[in-house]
């Protein structure tokens, strides 16, 4: 069974003005915000999407684009034209004040931009405002206050007034309040908007760090794109009252719905927004140490590159080989590659944003190696694809990282090589290696020339039954032949 979402918006439009019911059948009709006008300001018009739990859901767009109004339909502080919104299961559309009441107790808080702090009590009383609400005992509610204050990094504050703090410790009371009431869902509107940029930054990372602890979901508005990205594990870009895309970060960097959201995204810091995960590619080159150096020159010939990546079992990553290192231990008759081996090369985390990869990248020419947690190769990611990515020039980077460690030995030497030293012992050797090297790259030359083979071996056995066929026919038809001839001829 699946989860209810956190929050379902189904085909909402909110109309200030006359006639609601006019605009909105005009509205579906095709009629332009601005043909309506002279009937009012449709704010909000059918946005249809769901929020699920544990997700930081960001609506952005550009002053007047409907964010507010879409946020205060959530928790039912304005009631939609049209369409209905439902909380953990509950729709709160045309639900009584006192159930409403009800609801957003137990499941929605809400952080403001400014803060919205009691002037005349103590950081802890208003840390503890909702709970007060709530009917919560004095002793509880201080405990829980203490302790969410501690986890906004205010512990120690309690006692201060509003008035002593700075903006951004204020706004940290904000969401303490909005935490410790315990609710699954905090709305946040330009909640960090009135920070310094510095500061801003600091608490976007604390409410990630914050959100992967305790779970919560999270509706976020924001005009500034940066922080959408940053923050968003979903966007929805709003523009004129419509959501115009609903997406990744990286989907709509990478695939904006029309060029006013491409215009948008324009100018976004991509290396904060996409990781290393969101751009690697299969690495090229790959053996198996257990493969040896006959297979990984080889390999490193037929993809004309001068390295390649050597894993373990599991394809755990041990390192990379250079090609003038393994073309020295095929000449010395070595059937170990594990000299060759070296890790002097990048290797970074999937969910490595760009902007922390620029330094490996400038360190080595080599592509960076992704891996997981437990070391395993999952991608590369070429220093042109890097750079690529983030000018948003994703078109054929693939083709350009095959040569960037180009071959540094000339094909015919490495082929040459090959064959004077084989044996026939190493012949032996050559074909286990060959199928380590098939496994370990999965889109190795190996495996399509085997492919090729099978399909012409294929070809040649229907040739084959072709032919057979034809002869057969070919034979009647003459007996056919003969028999005629022998019916036609007096006996
Ligand atoms: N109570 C209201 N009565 C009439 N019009 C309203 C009301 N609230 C909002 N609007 C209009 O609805 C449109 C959307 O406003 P809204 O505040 O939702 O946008 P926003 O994207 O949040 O913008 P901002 O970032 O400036 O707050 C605007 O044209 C606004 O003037």
């Amino acid at each position: 069974m699946t989860e209810t979402p956190a929050l379902e918006v189904r085909r909402l439009t909110k109309f200030f003005g006359r006639k609601p019911r006019e605009a909105i059948e005009r509205l579906r009709a095709g009629a332009s915000r601005t043909e309506l006008a002279p009937l009012g300001t449709a704010a909000v018009i059918d946005a249809d999407f769901e929020v699920h739990r544990g997700e930081i859901f960001v609506v952005m767009g550009l002053s007047g684009s409907g964010k507010s109004t879409l946020i205060r339909t959530l928790n039912g502080l304005l009631e939609p034209s049209d369409g209905t919104v439902t909380v953990m299961g509950e729709t709160i559309t045309g639900m009584s004040r006192k159930r409403l009441r009800e609801v957003r107790r137990r499941h929605v808080s809400m952080v403001f931009q400014h803060f919205a702090l009691l002037p005349h009590r103590t950081v802890l009383e208003n840390a503890a405002y909702g709970l007060e609400i709530q009917g919560v005992s004095p002793a509880e509610r201080r405990a829980r206050a203490e302790h969410i204050l501690e986890r906004v990094g205010l512990g120690g504050w309690g006692d201060k007034m509003p008035a002593e703090l700075s903006g951004g410790m204020q706004q940290r009371v904000g969401l303490a309040r909005a935490l410790a009431s315990d609710t699954d869902i905090l709305l946040m509107d330009e909640a960090f908007s009135a920070l310094d940029p510095l500061i801003r930054k600091e608490m976007q990372e604390q409410l990630v760090e914050l959100q992967h602890e305790l779970g919560k979901t999270i509706v976020f508005i924001t005009h500034d794109l940066n922080e959408a990205m940053f923050l968003g594990d979903r966007i929805a870009v709003m523009r004129d009252g419509r959501i115009v895309q609903l997406g990744t970060a990286e989907e709509i960097l990478t695939d904006p719905a029309d060029g006013y959201v491409a215009q948008f995204v324009q100018d976004v810091d991509r290396s904060r927004v996409l990781t290393a995960g969101n751009v690697m590619e299969a690495p090229r080159a790959v053996v198996t140490a257990s493969a040896g150096p006959r297979a990984a020159l080889r390999s490193m010939r037929d993809l004309q590159t001068s390295m390649v990546f050597v894993v373990g079992s599991g394809r755990r990553l041990l390192g990379v080989a250079h090609d003038r290192d393994v073309l020295r231990l095929v000449q010395r008759g070595e059937r170990s590659l594990e000299s060759a081996i070296s890790d002097d090369h990048p290797v970074v985390g999937a969910d490595e944003h760009l902007s922390e990869l620029f330094e490996s990248a400038v360190e080595s020419q080599l592509p960076l190696a992704v891996v997981d947690e437990q070391g395993r190769l999952l991608g590369a990611v070429p220093r042109v694809t890097l750079l690529a990515a983030l000018g948003n020039v994703s078109a054929n980077t693939a083709e350009q990282a095959i040569i960037e460690t180009p071959a540094t030995i000339p094909v015919d030497v490495i082929t040459a090589t090959l064959h004077r030293t084989a044996r026939p012992d190493t012949a032996l050797a050559d074909a286990a290696d060959a199928s380590a090297v098939a496994a370990a790259a999965a889109e190795a030359a190996d495996i399509r020339a085997e492919a090729l083979s099978k399909e012409t071996e294929a070809f040649s056995r229907d040739a084959e039954a072709l032919s057979r066929d034809a002869e057969a026919l070919s034979q009647e038809t003459d007996a056919t032949r003969a028999d005629a001839a022998g019916e036609r001829s007096p006996a």
